[in-house]
């Protein structure tokens, strides 16, 4: 994982926007496929952060074909490295023809540049991307700054903040 603790700015996304951004991405996808009238085959979403997106990405499509692929990325010696922990089904995948491949955000684009090796073929979508990884996504709906950090709804939760003018 890239440490957060550097980066410059945050950009704090809500239940709402992450819900009403992965449907601009189902919207913006919706009918854009290779079958027949632009339909897709299924979606993969890779977890853990492309599931929320992926269900709400396959809902607005109607799309009832859903896996998953997990991949884990190790730090050797500073050099990232990212493994597939669990594939999703063979015989669904083939080459990625068809298959939707959904994330929450690409990043350095490591993640992706992984799983497109395995299916050259399939779309790759995410909701949010960063400059590095831009070329590694074929669709996204809003771009951040590298030095941005983003901060996802299911890790946050609500808590006090002092009034703008403190009193004592
Ligand atoms: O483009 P990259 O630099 O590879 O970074 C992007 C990936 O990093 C995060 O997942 P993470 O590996 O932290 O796991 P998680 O989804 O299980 O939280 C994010 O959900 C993307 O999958
Ligand atoms: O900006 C980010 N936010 C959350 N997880 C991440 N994993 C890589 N980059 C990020
Ligand atoms: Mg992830």
């Amino acid at each position: 994982m890239i440490d957060r603790l550097p980066h410059e700015k945050g950009f704090h996304v809500s239940w709402d926007q992450i819900h009403r951004d992965a449907r601009a991405l189902a919207w913006r996808l919706d009918g854009k496929g290779p079958g027949e009238g632009g339909a897709w085959k299924a979606v993969v979403g890779i977890t853990r952060g492309g599931l929320v997106p992926a269900m709400i990405v396959s809902r607005e499509l109607d799309i009832r074909v859903v896996d998953t692929i997990s991949v884990k990325s190790y730090n050797h010696q500073a050099q990232m490295e990212a493994v597939v922990t669990k594939s999703p089904q063979t015989d669904l995948m083939g080459d990625g023809t068809g298959i939707l491949i959904v994330d929450d955000l690409v990043d350095s684009g490591k993640t992706l540049e992984m799983v497109r090796k395995l299916y050259p073929k399939a779309h790759f979508a995410t909701v949010y991307a960063k400059p590095s990884g831009r070329p590694q996504v074929d669709t996204y709906i809003t771009e951040v700054s590298q030095d941005t950090w983003i901060f996802f709804p299911w890790d946050m939760a609500l808590q006090y903040v002092q009034p703008f003018r403190g009193t004592d």
